[in-house]
């Protein structure tokens, strides 16, 4: 029987992210319980969803809303709607790892806030914004992130498509893009969550300046945030080893786990 003290957790998405955070749900968070998760290919995931100690249901995205408290998506950017808006129209709170897709959602902010829900954006692949939104709450005068990328981690990506920009094959480092967050967002809306996180922690997705190289030189994804406000002037490197998803760094899944920690944690560290 569900102990009713627990809060219900599902997982919207079994991809890279999806399933190291359902593995560690069905470890064990404190206070947390599994209790449902959608896939776009259910068969494909029954096996392994039956092999798990908690069993969660599989369920089409739209009904996650109901049976949850909170929603984890780990789910393409396109999709991110259709999870959230029905989990925080009820008041519950939806944990948000594809975060461009916000910004073409941003009446989703607005739906929590009239229903008492909550969306929350862990701080993913990226390094410091717990430093970030606190020296949001002086003034920050810039914020700025270079991201260097192996080709696999970029090749596919809309910018790319549309200016014609080849990356296979590159031997030396290629600066890709310069721009804002929002841009960046728009041209890779599946390699730079990234940089809408920082934008959205500090001075927003028009102001925080981005810039995405093609690197052959790494292997690993690598973004540098340099943030200079009246409180305190950062710069923080985090070189992320790619998971089993290219275009997404092990820590993410790490982060969220982290997050959901936090939640019911009776010891909770870090702004
Ligand atoms: N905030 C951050 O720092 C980061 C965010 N991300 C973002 O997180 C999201 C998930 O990333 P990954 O796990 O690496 O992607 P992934 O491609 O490995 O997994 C996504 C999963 O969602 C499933 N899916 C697609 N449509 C669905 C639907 N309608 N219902 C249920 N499942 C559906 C896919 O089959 C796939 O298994 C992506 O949007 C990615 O861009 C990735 C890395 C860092
Ligand atoms: O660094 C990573 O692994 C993922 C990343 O850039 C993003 O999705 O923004």
């Amino acid at each position: 029987m569900m102990d009713k003290t627990r809060t219900r957790v599902a997982v919207a998405g079994l991809g890279a992210i999806g399933a190291d955070v359902v593995r560690a749900l069905d470890q064990g968070i404190e206070g947390l319980s599994l209790i449902a998760v959608s896939a776009s290919s259910p068969d494909k995931h029954r096996g392994w969803v039956a092999g798990l100690k908690s069993a969660p249901k599989i369920v089409p995205i739209d009904e996650l809303a109901e049976v949850a408290d909170i929603v984890v998506e780990c789910a393409p950017s396109k999709v991110v709607r259709s999870i959230v808006a029905p989990v925080v129209e009820r008041g519950k709170t939806a944990i948000v790892l594809s975060v461009g897709a916000l910004l073409q959602n941003e009446d989703l902010v607005d739906l929590a806030r009239a229903h008492g829900g909550q969306i929350i954006v862990p701080t993913g692949a990226l390094i410091g914004l717990d430093a970030v939104t606190a020296a949001a709450v002086g003034t920050i005068h810039s914020a700025r992130l270079v991201t260097r990328k192996p080709v696999a981690g970029l090749v596919g990506a809309p910018h790319l498509v549309e200016n014609d920009i080849r990356i296979e094959g590159i031997t030396e480092p290629l600066r890709i893009f310069e721009g804002s967050a929002r841009e960046a967002a728009r041209g890779f809306p599946a390699n730079l969550n990234v940089a809408v996180a920082l934008s959205l922690a500090g001075i927003g997705p028009d102001r925080t300046r981005v810039e995405i190289w093609a690197d052959p030189t790494v292997t690993r994804n690598t973004h540098r945030i340099e943030v200079d406000s009246d409180s305190a002037r950062f710069s923080m490197m985090i070189e992320n080893i790619p998971s089993e998803n290219p275009k997404t760094g092990r820590i993410t899944a790490l982060s969220v786990i982290a997050c959901l920690r936090k939640l019911r944690a009776s010891l909770r560290i870090g702004t």
